[in-house]
């Protein structure tokens, strides 16, 4: 009896020690993995920001920047993963969508359509992403290493009340100069009669991808004001599981 206790302590310490590597491991990488974001942004910030002093116009910024951009907001699909195998406590259909509609943006819309690459509409977004990653990063690195300044906390939880609308509408912009072109172009389309008999169109694609704004935004913009009242208000709030 006194022995099987003794092993059943056992066998607790060294779970518990295997649970203390694995979140030393797991806040390791996470610190990296921010710092690494982190520093991303700032290089896409001041690159943009040197384009802009140097030329004096936004035409051709988007080509300046295009293979950071896609690298470090690819990347960001890493933060799936992270919630997927439980390092952090977010819903992975929440960071999923999140994610994924940028890689949408960046892939599918902006690189892919050269057309549209010097509207305004490109450039609202990438400033929008680009304050709102700095400073999520930030707040993720100083967090972990528990030395959070109050303003970093502060525009993590405030600014995206003003950031994220002004993204969404510069994204919802970008598609729909897109449309026209799509439309003639047929690109990324499929018509029947082809030999795999399927059919598909971008233009609609696009349309649907728009309109899917429609109940996806609110739930995340709703997220992001729950966590913020748990945050700076410490309220308890009780989110479903996925
Ligand atoms: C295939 C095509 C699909 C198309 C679909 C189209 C539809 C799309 C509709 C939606 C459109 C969105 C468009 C987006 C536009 C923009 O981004 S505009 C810019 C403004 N945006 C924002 O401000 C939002 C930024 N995004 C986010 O903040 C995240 O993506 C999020 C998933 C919404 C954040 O949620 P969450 O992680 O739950 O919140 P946090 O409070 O930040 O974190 C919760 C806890 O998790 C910890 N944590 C998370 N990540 C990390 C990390 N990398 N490292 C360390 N820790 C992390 C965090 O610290 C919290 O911990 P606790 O406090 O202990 O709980």
């Amino acid at each position: 009896m006194a022995s099987s206790e003794e092993d059943g302590t056992v066998e607790e310490k060294e779970n518990n020690n295997k649970k203390r590597t694995k979140s030393a491991l797991a806040t390791a990488w996470l610190t990296f993995y921010n710092i690494a974001m982190t520093a991303g942004w700032l290089v896409l910030a001041m690159a943009m920001m040197r384009f802009y002093i140097q030329k004096g116009t936004h035409k051709g910024l988007y080509r300046s920047i295009a293979r950071t951009l896609k690298f470090f907001q690819t990347f960001a699909l890493v933060e799936v993963g992270h919630c997927a195998i439980g390092i952090v406590r977010t819903s992975v259909i929440v960071t999923g969508v999140q994610v994924c509609s940028r890689i949408f943006m960046v892939w599918f819309v902006t690189n892919g359509i050269r057309q549209i690459q010097n509207e305004e509409s490109v450039i609202l977004f990438l400033v929008v992403w680009t304050v709102t990653e700095i400073t999520r990063y930030s707040y993720y690195t100083f967090n972990l290493l528990n030395h959070l300044p109050y303003f970093i906390k502060w525009a993590r939880y405030n600014l995206f009340i003003v950031l994220y609308p002004l993204g969404v509408v510069g994204e919802l912009l970008t598609i729909y100069a897109a449309l026209p072109f799509v439309r003639r172009t047929g690109m990324y389309s499929m018509r029947l009669p082809n030999k795999y008999n399927v059919s598909f169109d971008y233009y609609y694609c696009l349309i649907i991808v728009m309109l899917s704004y429609i109940p996806l935004f609110p739930q995340l913009y709703f997220h992001m004001l729950r966590q913020r009242r748990r945050v700076l208000h410490g309220e308890v709030i009780v989110e479903k599981d996925d």
